[in-house]
């Protein structure tokens, strides 16, 4: 866990980057600092492997204080990603990542081994190894600079907008990779994105700052978006909120009625679509209980009759939700909340 006990950052010249800040980073998660521009994010960040000291306060690792601690060896235990990368440009992608691995004192075949594995770990074929950073997109240059970040093994992961330097069609893809790395390796990661959809999306804890360093409020994506502090919180995670939301619960609790006998059905009982009344069948929209309630919301709007159907794992239709009731059980749901 890293903690932010009280923390103060005034640079020289008096301007208050971070104001009193006190915090916990849940071990093995992805904690995301968001904010308007200037208000503190990067400082925080840096703090946390001395590239700036705190003025006031401390920040501890596991209960240990950075403070005291060596400051290269407290590096080696923390990976750094940047936007843009920071390869070296005069070196090969393999002897980017592979640098890590021979300065912690393995051979070089050992080296060149840990650095194609982690190349493959985030998804880089190895006909890549050979080139320039220069050769490569943005999007695969930034693999390689999480390629390297994770070179140490280091329990701790600083990743300063790491995903902002691409366009957003590769930035989704490498939200998916990162997702699925993370759900592997569990490290304790602190990023900081301006994006609020791009913290929603990876953070399982998301902190937002506001002007002038201070804390607006810290908690779980769907807290946010259901329980925004102040108007602040609640204008930044967007007024659509409340549709957000709802891509974090399921559709398990979601009452079904009957199959109304204007579905037709094939010999399987799977929904083949709605029968209309000059006979046209359009297709019926269907959810699995594991679905998110966003997705049934969706279904039972684009309907044409208004209904989103619940299907088994087979894909056969086993009950039929309403869009009224759908609406009652989302009204339902926001008492209980
Ligand atoms: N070296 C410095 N000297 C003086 N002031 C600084 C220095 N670095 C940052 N600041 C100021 O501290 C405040 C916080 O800066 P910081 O870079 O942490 O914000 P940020 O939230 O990461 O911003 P952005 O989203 O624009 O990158 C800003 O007002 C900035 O101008």
């Amino acid at each position: 866990m890293i903690t932010f006990d009280d923390v103060v950052k005034v640079y020289p010249g008096g301007s208050t980057a971070v104001d009193h800040l006190s915090l916990e980073l849940p071990t093995g998660k992805m904690t995301v600092f968001v904010g308007p521009s200037g208000c503190g994010k990067t400082t925080s960040l840096r703090m946390i492997n001395r590239m700036i000291e705190p003025t006031a306060g401390r920040i501890l690792i596991d209960g240990k204080d950075v403070a005291g601690q060596d400051e290269a060896l407290l590096r080696r235990g923390i990976g750094y990603v940047i936007q843009h990368a920071g390869l070296f440009p005069h070196r090969t992608v393999l002897d980017n990542v592979a640098t890590v691995p021979l300065l912690l004192g393995k051979n070089r075949k050992e080296a060149r081994a840990a650095a194609l594995d982690l190349l493959d770990r985030v998804g880089l074929a190895p006909e890549f190894a050979s080139r320039y950073p220069a050769q490569l997109s943005g999007g695969q240059q930034q693999r390689v600079g999480v390629a390297r970040a994770l070179a140490a093994d280091p329990p701790v992961m600083l990743m300063d907008e790491p995903f902002s330097a691409v366009d957003p069609v590769v930035r989704e893809g490498l939200h998916r990779e990162f997702l699925r790395l993370q759900k592997d390796l569990g490290k304790t990661i602190a990023m900081v994105t301006h994006d609020i959809d791009e913290a929603i999306k990876l953070g399982d804890v998301v902190v937002i700052l506001r002007q002038g360093g201070k804390l607006a409020q810290v908690g779980t994506p769907q807290e946010l978006l259901d329980h925004p502090a102040d108007e602040f919180v609640a204008e930044f995670v967007g007024r659509d909120r409340g549709l957000r939301s709802l891509s974090f619960d399921t559709a398990a609790a979601l009452p079904v009625k009957p199959l109304p006998d204007d579905l037709v059905l094939d010999d399987a009982g799977r929904p083949e679509g709605w029968r209309t009344a000059d006979g046209v069948r359009s297709t019926a929209g269907t959810f699995l209980t594991s679905d998110s309630l966003r997705l049934v919301t969706d279904l039972a709007i684009m309907s044409p009759v208004g209904i989103a159907v619940r299907v088994d794992a087979e894909g056969k239709a086993d009950g039929v939700v309403p869009h009224h009731d759908l609406v009652d059980h989302l009204a339902a749901r926001r008492g209980q909340k």
